[in-house]
């Protein structure tokens, strides 16, 4: 895939860079990138947020990482989390492709010991946005734990993907049902295939 981007797409055009990838997943070999119809609908709602301050759990190889950068004010931060070293450092790269490496600070590590620290290592108040496309059993925990770290305010947006496929049922029911949410959910289909997926968008009331 890092070959794919570095031989088809202009350096410091995201676009081509997005591009590139979507091409490579369709032709030559599927991967867990959100891909291009679930990424025009995380577009829409980067675009609408316009956020300062984006938090994403998971950054794989960095597709989503880079869709979202690439719409970011200048002066916002996006920290994206990578426990897998290998995939941290594809996606350090694929994101320095696409010249967005002052938007997006990648941390290796896992979600569950660097919530905790966003204020005090990073000098986060709160996140505006966060995309969840981590590990399906860890959305609901790791939700919790934003709220109990105090890193979301009225008003903050929780995107997840694969909320269908693989699924998060856990987190669906939680989300729809708390009173502490107002969800909104997105039809879509699995990255590059006609399976049925989607997004599920929340608002934190506070
Ligand atoms: C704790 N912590 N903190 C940071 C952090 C980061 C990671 C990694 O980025 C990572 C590694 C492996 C798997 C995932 C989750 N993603 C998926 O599992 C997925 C599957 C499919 C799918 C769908 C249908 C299939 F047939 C097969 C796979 C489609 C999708 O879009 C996915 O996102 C994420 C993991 C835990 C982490
Ligand atoms: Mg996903």
């Amino acid at each position: 895939m890092l070959a794919a981007v570095q031989k088809n797409a202009t350096r410091g055009d995201p676009r081509s860079v997005v591009k590139a990838i979507d091409q490579f997943c369709r032709q030559k070999e599927w991967a867990m990138n959100v891909g291009d119809e679930k990424g025009c609908i995380l577009d829409s709602v980067v675009t609408e947020v316009n956020p300062a301050t984006v938090l994403e759990l998971g950054t794989y190889c960095g597709y989503s990482t880079v869709r979202i950068a690439s719409l970011l004010p200048s002066n916002a931060k996006l920290i994206t989390l990578e426990f897998n070293p290998d995939y941290a450092a594809i996606a350090c790269q694929v994101i320095a492709w696409a010249g967005l490496e002052d938007k997006v600070q990648l941390v290796e590590g896992a979600s569950g010991d660097w919530i905790p620290k966003m204020k005090e290592k990073f000098g986060i108040e709160t996140f505006d946005l966060v995309f969840l496309d981590h590990w399906k059993d860890r959305y609901l925990p790791d939700t919790k734990l934003m709220e109990e770290c105090g890193l979301l305010r009225k008003g903050s947006i929780l995107l997840a993907d694969n909320v269908i496929c693989p699924g998060t049922p856990d987190y669906l029911e939680y989300i729809r049902n708390s009173p502490r949410y107002k969800s909104q959910y997105f039809k879509s289909h699995l990255e590059y295939t006609k399976v049925e997926d989607g997004l599920e968008k929340s608002v934190f009331l506070g």
